[in-house]
């Protein structure tokens, strides 16, 4: 009989990013989807996640568009309703000031909604609404359960804290929404940020005293991570009640 190395078995298996088991009752969920900036880098892969997922993209839309009907897509996608005509959740990666705009619409037509864009704006911009929101500046699952340890690490020990990111060169806010929001739970000692290339997406956290060094490190290697996990927890959202929430109210549910 033929060996198969780990190494081998492993690469054959993780050509395809999967769904984990945990969350396959979330996933199965059938949902119309509605992307704003759809155009963009996220609403690019969106569309080809919600595509993959067979995910009903129910209406779309991009920056030249006033009045919520989607046009002008640089990818083929058939969908020309309003946003307001059957949308069952909106999904928002345009940028922040569009997005205080677009939740007073979602709350307008109760269509609950996922903010994933970052700066400029603050969770607490968005506590006066009565739909189910989702304030999330990084919806990568793993991620989110990472920053959960490291909020428990830092409470839990005394060490010098650095936290940093490294970013493509097309990103507009430095530093990320991930690391503000870190930062803002953690206070961190040091803060650093660069910018490089054209997809790289990384977050890293280190911890030290003069007995132990603790480091954590979240590489993203395609944003079809940050696509797939947020159309998860977009079915999650839609099942939640009225209300403003953080991905580690999704983690600690789901996980
Ligand atoms: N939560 C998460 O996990 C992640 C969050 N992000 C965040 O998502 C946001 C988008 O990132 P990215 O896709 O890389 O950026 P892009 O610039 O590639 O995409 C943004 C898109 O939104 C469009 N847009 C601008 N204003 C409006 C508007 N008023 N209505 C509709 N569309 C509009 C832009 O058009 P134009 O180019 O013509 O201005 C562009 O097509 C950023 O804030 C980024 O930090 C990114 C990755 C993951
Ligand atoms: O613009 C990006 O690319 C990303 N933005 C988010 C952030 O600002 O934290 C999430 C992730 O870092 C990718």
């Amino acid at each position: 009989m033929q060996k198969i190395l780990y190494h081998e078995l492993k690469y054959q298996q993780s050509t395809q990013y999967t769904t984990p088991f945990y969350l396959l009752n979330v996933i199965n969920l059938d949902m119309k989807l509605c992307i704003i900036g759809a155009n963009g880098r996220m609403g690019q892969a969106i569309i080809e996640s919600a595509q993959q997922q067979n995910i009903n993209i129910h209406s779309v839309v991009v920056k030249e568009c006033t009045d919520y009907v989607g046009h002008k897509l640089s990818k083929e996608v058939k969908i020309l309703h309003k946003v307001e005509d059957g949308a069952d959740i909106i999904i928002d990666f345009s940028n922040s000031q569009a997005s205080k705009s677009n939740v007073e619409y979602a709350n307008k037509y109760q269509i609950p909604i996922l903010i994933g864009t970052t700066e400029g704006h603050k969770k607490s911009d968005y506590n006066k609404f009565n739909i189910p929101i989702m304030w999330a500046p990084n919806t990568s699952i793993t991620w989110n359960i990472m920053e959960n340890a490291i909020e428990k690490i830092s409470l839990a020990s005394k060490l010098a804290i650095q936290i940093g990111e490294v970013h493509h060169k097309n990103k507009k806010d430095d530093p990320s929404g991930t690391t503000k929001q870190l930062d803002d739970k953690i206070n961190a000692d040091k803060v650093w940020s660069l910018r490089v290339g054209k997809n790289m997406s990384m977050h890293q956290f280190m911890g030290i005293n003069d007995l132990e060094i603790a480091r954590l490190e979240h590489q993203v290697l395609d944003r079809q991570l940050y696509a797939h996990d947020a159309l998860v927890i977009c079915k999650w959202l839609i099942m939640q009640k009225n209300q403003l929430f953080i991905m580690q109210d999704f983690i600690n549910e789901i996980i």
